[in-house]
């Protein structure tokens, strides 16, 4: 078994560049899925509170651990914050759900999911009489500031955000005594990042790619809208590889050095998403795969536009 190379924060500490996403993976699925990850290799597992399947990950790491398969010092955890819990006094009864769920004492990544907070105490996607997001006022200047408090507690090793553009991350780095370790942003060729990605690196953040398949199980896809895996310029360089299209985005973005984290409940498919480690992209290639940028974005979060913090409005990137 291959094992997976690393990258390191600016904290010192590691996350393995490769790892399986969960959104989306059923009750019922998930479980297996993350069992047969494991012993396929991964070491590294996306959560989010607002999955609502972290219990039956939590099932599926513990049988592991049970069974020896794996320490827990061995495999790298990320979980995040929702938007309904930004509030300062909400965040450490947040983090103590999703460990509770998740059967940890500790997680290695905790992330704010999306700069945007939504009304506290309620759904999780709150809504008016018309159908609209409910927005808390709350600045994530101020959730920062309590997600510090948590590594100091030692309920995560790290902190990062998610979902925030480059003025948002310049407006946490000045308040920060803790430096934000990572930035979880959707990344694929058709999106793919590349001034956020150079000004991360630039002030010593770390980023990991969502979607990087495309979400083509995304709840909102519509019938005619592009499908990344299916696209023709990506199947013949698969060809010329002979590896698959999915196999070629993911080694596309680890060896840009971006971590990736492809979801997938086929145990097959969790083996072939894997198997991006016994070949490399030739530079040519990966300046070409570069070309297929469209600004396709998967994931809008159209459902809270409007929201002053709304990431992807008002500016660039
Ligand atoms: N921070 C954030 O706001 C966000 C974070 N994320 C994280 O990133 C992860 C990945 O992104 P996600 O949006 O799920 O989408 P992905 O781009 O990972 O695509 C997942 C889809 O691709 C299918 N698939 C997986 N492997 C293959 C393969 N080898 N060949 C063909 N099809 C394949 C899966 O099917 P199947 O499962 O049926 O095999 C599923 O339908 C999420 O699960 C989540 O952990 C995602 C979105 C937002
Ligand atoms: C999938 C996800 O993390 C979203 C839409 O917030």
């Amino acid at each position: 078994m291959s094992k997976v190379p690393s990258i390191t924060f600016n904290n010192g500490l590691h996350i393995p560049i490769f790892g399986l996403g969960t959104w989306k993976s059923q009750l019922g699925q998930v479980t297996q899925a993350v069992k047969d990850a494991i012993d396929i290799g991964y070491r590294h597992i996306d959560c989010a509170y607002i999955y609502g399947n972290e219990k039956e990950v939590g099932e599926a790491l513990d049988t592991k651990f049970q069974q020896g398969v794996v320490k827990r010092e061995d495999i790298f955890i990320t979980s995040k914050l929702w938007n309904t819990f930004h509030k300062p006094e909400l965040v450490e009864g947040a983090l103590k759900e999703t460990l509770q769920n998740l059967r940890l004492e500790y997680l290695d990544l905790y992330l704010i999911h999306w700069p945007q907070a939504y009304k506290e105490h309620g759904e999780l996607f709150p809504k008016d009489e018309q159908g609209n997001i409910q927005f808390s006022d709350v600045d994530y200047i101020d959730t920062w500031k309590v997600m510090e408090k948590l590594v100091a507690k030692g309920l995560v090793k790290s902190i990062g955000l998610s979902n925030f553009n480059k003025r948002q991350i310049e407006r946490v780095l000045k308040i920060a005594t803790v430096k934000p370790a990572n930035l979880q942003i959707e990344c694929h060729p058709y999106l793919n990042q590349k001034r956020l990605i150079n000004y991360c690196k630039s002030v010593g953040i770390s980023v990991t790619a969502y979607s990087p398949l495309g979400s083509p199980d995304r709840p909102w896809a519509k019938p005619g809208e592009p499908l990344l895996m299916e696209d023709q310029k990506l199947k013949d360089l698969a060809v010329k590889y002979k590896k698959t299209p999915a196999q070629v985005l993911l080694r596309y973005q680890v060896q840009r050095g971006i971590v990736t984290i492809p979801k997938s409940v086929t145990k097959s498919r969790i083996q072939e998403n894997f198997s991006i480690f016994d070949f490399e992209l030739k530079p040519e290639d990966i300046d070409y795969i570069d070309t297929f940028d469209c600004n396709g974005r998967f994931c809008p979060m159209t459902a809270s536009l409007g929201h002053p913090h709304h990431p992807f409005e008002n500016d660039e990137f």
